[in-house]
């Protein structure tokens, strides 16, 4: 990964050729020729108007890791790169709050007890990422600047009898919020009042629609995931004039490496019960995020305990797999068959040639195992009726398109984010693929099994 270095520029050789200008403020990036370390040549991008500044240098031990750095900086020149780097702070500490809850959760023992507690315990960790993720965008942009769309209701939690709820929701946001100094936001002067919390929560009622600005949050998606200690995801996306221009994901239980997951019964699912060796490893999960236009997306790990957030987080760009071959191609769909038709995508896999069992994850993981090439295709069709929600999808679609990918749906026009909480016209189902071969093999595999199938 880049490094900043410092005391560099002392050690840089001469001649320096001068290989291209960025464009960035005019910083040129320039090549010491002849000067390699263990065997790699170093590059540099340096401020000539500041060179004895040392901080400015940035030395990359290979090629791309310096034009992933060249590519990082010119999008935190981008439009949004402020909303994009609150998102993900915000998205880190949500996910250090819901690893804090599930393990709660998986501590109990009687599973009576535990179907109960799960429940409940669920909810607060929906209600408390939700209140978390709403304080943070209000303290960064103004709470009357900020609207967002988001699962939960607040009416809900404003009753009488949700007392005991709402009292475990006020402790485990404040108990998040103490970390708040570690991304580097200001601490609080007092813990937050029960008012406060479901102030933050209320103002997650945006109804969404075709103009302006709002956020989508989904606070735990994928809650069976989440209670069964498998994958889930927080998810959060900024709309702009209906169209998805940010997308978050936070994946706690989704490693930076996949071979760090735990693989049960072959290939048929991926279960993030985690190897001893992993669990210990200070990456256990990671957050993937992109803009829209920014040319790239980017996966991060999670923070590490008592460590400090320093933005961009040992970033490193995800591609999608570059496998357009549907026999060495791996589809995903929901874990759960109420939630797609599993036996519709075995009669699509099986037309169009898949040879690989299906990967079966909760949540918006499924986005994130395509945006970074751990699989070809997702394929979801629901029953007939069943209205797509906005915050289960927008995050996922930015980051796959960014990270080379298509999403659709299965008549090949764009999800549509302009028309309120639901994916309103959507044709049949979703379709994301890693590329534009596969997805027309599949799009045209729908289509010829679409009238005799049950859906
Ligand atoms: N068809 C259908 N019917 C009812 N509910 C549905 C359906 N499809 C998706 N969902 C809701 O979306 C969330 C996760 O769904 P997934 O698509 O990831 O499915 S699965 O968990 O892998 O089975 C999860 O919601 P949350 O966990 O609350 O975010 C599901 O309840
Ligand atoms: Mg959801």
């Amino acid at each position: 990964m880049p490094i900043s270095c410092s005391n560099f520029a002392a050690q840089i050789p001469l001649p320096l050729a001068l290989l291209r200008t960025t464009g960035k403020n005019n910083y040129p990036a320039i090549f010491p020729s002849n000067f390699y370390i263990n065997p790699r040549p170093i590059l540099f991008n340096y401020n000539p108007s500041s060179r004895c500044d040392c901080k400015q240098i940035i030395c990359s031990a290979t090629a791309q890791d310096y034009s992933d750095t060249l590519e990082f900086e010119s999008m935190e020149l981008g439009k949004y790169s402020k909303e994009l780097e609150v998102a993900v702070k915000a998205v880190q500490m949500a996910c250090l709050l819901c690893q804090r809850v599930q393990e709660s959760v998986l501590a109990k023992s009687d599973e009576q007890v535990q179907a109960k507690a799960d429940d409940s315990l669920v909810t607060v960790a929906d209600w408390s990422v939700q209140a978390t993720v709403s304080w943070v965008l209000s303290e960064a942009f103004g709470s009357e600047k900020v609207s967002i769309v988001a699962e939960e209701d607040v009416q809900v939690l404003s009753k009488t009898d949700s007392l005991g709820l709402l009292d475990a929701v006020v402790k485990t946001v404040n108990r998040c919020l103490t970390e708040v100094p570690r991304f580097g936001l200001t601490a609080l002067a007092a813990p937050l009042g029960t008012s406060e919390v479901l102030e933050a929560i209320g103002r997650c009622n945006s109804p969404g629609g075709p103009n302006g600005r709002f956020w989508v949050l989904d606070p735990v998606d994928g809650t069976l995931g989440f209670v069964r200690g498998d994958q889930y995801a927080i998810a959060l996306a900024l709309i702009e004039d209906g169209e998805p221009v940010l997308g978050v994901l936070g994946c706690p239980n989704y490693p930076m490496k996949k071979e760090w997951l735990n693989y049960h019964n072959g290939y048929h699912r991926i279960l993030s019960r985690l190897s001893s060796a992993a669990s210990a490893s200070w990456d256990k999960g990671c957050v993937m995020y992109a803009r829209k236009g920014g040319g790239g997306a980017w996966m991060q790990p999670l923070l590490h305990k008592e460590k400090k957030f320093v933005w961009p987080n040992s970033a490193r760009k995800i591609k999608v797999s570059t496998i357009d071959n549907p026999a060495l191609a791996t589809f995903c769909e929901p874990v759960e068959k109420a939630n797609s038709s599993h036996s519709f995508t075995a009669g699509l896999a099986h037309s169009v040639g898949l040879r690989n069992q299906p990967l079966r994850v909760y949540s918006m993981v499924k986005y994130a195992a395509i945006a970074r090439g751990d699989a070809e295709i997702f394929m979801k069709f629901a029953r007939a009726g069943y209205k797509e929600k906005i915050w289960d999808h927008a995050a996922g679609v930015v980051i796959i398109q960014e990270a080379g990918g298509v999403v659709t749906d299965a008549g090949g026009n764009p999800l549509c984010f302009s028309k309120g909480l639901y994916l309103e016209g959507l044709d049949r189902g979703i379709i994301a693929c890693s590329g534009a071969i596969l997805h027309e093999k599949i799009i045209a595999a729908v289509d010829a099994s679409w009238n005799s199938s049950s859906l």
